[in-house]
């Protein structure tokens, strides 16, 4: 089974989360899912934040703190997500590879398509902030 170390980002700004949608032929396509990529083997998982959020939206990180792991199989795929709180950045977050992209409001986030593992994030974020 194939094992991936995923760095992701919750960026918040204003009780809003920015998502941006997988492309339809990723695993997992056509969700919606907080910016973030795998981590390298010569790196760390900050320095992995750091890289995917600065290629995926353009930002750079000034501030964040761990939210939580979590651990998933999705049967073709067992992916451990290594997930933060970006509260201070500089630059606006927007989609570099052409996938939509949105400000969502996290006391709607139930409303939301995510892969299956971000349940536990949408209830936690929504303990927290909503
Ligand atoms: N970025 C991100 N990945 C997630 C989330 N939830 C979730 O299950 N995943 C899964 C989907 C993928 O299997 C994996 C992320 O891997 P990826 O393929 O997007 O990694 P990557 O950005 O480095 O992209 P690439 O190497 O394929 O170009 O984690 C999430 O909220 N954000
Ligand atoms: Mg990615």
């Amino acid at each position: 089974m194939k094992l991936v170390h995923v760095a992701v980002g919750v960026i918040i700004q204003d009780e809003s989360v920015f998502l941006t949608r997988r492309h339809s032929d990723a695993h997992q396509g056509g969700k919606w899912e907080f910016p973030g990529g795998k981590v390298e083997s010569e790196e760390t998982v900050a320095q992995a934040l750091a890289r995917e959020l600065k290629e995926e939206v353009d930002i750079d990180i000034l501030a964040c703190q761990p939210l939580m792991e979590i651990n998933h199989d999705y049967g073709d795929k067992q992916v451990k997500l290594d997930i933060f709180i970006v509260d201070q950045f500089s630059g606006e977050p927007s989609s570099q590879e052409g996938n939509e992209q949105q400000w969502a409001s996290i006391s709607k986030l139930g409303a939301i398509e995510f892969p299956e593992a971000n349940l536990a994030i949408v209830e936690k974020l929504t303990a927290l902030y909503a």
